[in-house]
């Protein structure tokens, strides 16, 4: 892109604390964060963001919130926050460390100045506190110089069409903005619904008698962190059944890993 802004563009959808980040695939193209929380709501809303990303020809990342290293937040030029309000009006497990960074007192007023931004919140109206934590973000966001897209998005568990009913036109006015922003580069549209995308994982398949990756000589001396997004663990598979009829026309497994030593409880 032209603009220095479209070099390295970054939107973070936020709840469940998921970052997304994508940018167009030609060089020079901005990147989104996506960010996420707690249950799968914000984390379903904050990938289905980054796959509308996909198909607009941005390169994207979802991740949590509190994954996300928020100080890297001032070098971004566009995040769009997803995130949910829970308890009494506060904000999802998932977020806490990055909700504590964004309210310290002495983030200087101007250090998201770079920043476009939009919020997406999830909550329901039967809560006194309707969708405060995206309300609250939106505006802090602000007062630290960030420029809003698009007013807040409130989604309402309570509304007769469930979140979707606000979520779908925001969405179509955050892509209208955006893509006024960074227009698609010539010669290239919005990939259709219709077309797949790429898949998010992909299968290696290893001989049966190939070393375990995680049998290395470092394994019994280097102390490996908890088994995470950033740091994989290499589990075994134990098992790997079918669960669905032979006669049945989709092949449904039940796959089982042994992740002993993986942190994971
Ligand atoms: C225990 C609990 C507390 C909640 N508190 C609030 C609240 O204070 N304000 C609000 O707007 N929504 C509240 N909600 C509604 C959630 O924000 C809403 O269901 C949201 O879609 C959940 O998103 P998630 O699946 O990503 O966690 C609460 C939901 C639960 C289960």
């Amino acid at each position: 892109m032209a603009s220095s802004k479209r070099t390295d563009q970054k939107s973070i959808w936020g709840h469940y604390g998921c970052p997304l980040v994508c940018h167009h695939q030609s060089p020079g193209k901005p990147h989104h964060k996506v960010k996420q929380e707690q249950s799968s709501s914000s984390q379903d809303t904050a990938e289905r963001i980054g796959r509308e990303a996909k198909r607009r020809h941005f390169q994207c990342r979802v991740e949590s919130l509190d994954s996300y290293e928020v100080a890297n937040l001032i070098n971004e030029l566009l995040v769009v926050f997803v995130c949910a309000t829970t308890g009494q009006g506060d904000p999802p497990d998932n977020m806490k460390m990055f909700w504590r960074f964004l309210f310290r007192k002495n983030l200087p007023p101007g250090s998201l100045c770079q920043l476009d931004y939009a919020v997406l919140g999830l909550g329901d109206s039967s809560y006194p506190k309707f969708n405060f934590v995206a309300k609250k973000l939106h505006k802090r966001v602000l007062q630290l110089g960030g420029n809003p897209l698009l007013p807040v998005a409130l989604g309402d568990d309570q509304h007769d069409l469930g979140p979707d009913a606000v979520i779908d036109p925001w969405l179509l006015a955050l892509w209208d903005k955006i893509l006024a922003l960074y227009p698609l580069p010539p010669g290239l549209e919005i990939i259709s619904p219709d077309v797949r995308l790429p898949p998010k994982y992909t299968l290696h398949y290893l001989d049966e008698d190939s070393p375990h990756p995680s049998d290395g000589p470092l394994q019994s001396t280097v102390p490996r962190a908890v088994a995470s997004e950033l740091h994989p663990f290499a589990a075994r598979m134990v098992s790997n059944q079918r669960v669905t009829a032979e006669s049945h026309f989709q092949d449904v497994r039940l796959i089982e890993f042994d992740v002993t030593g993986s942190g994971i409880t």
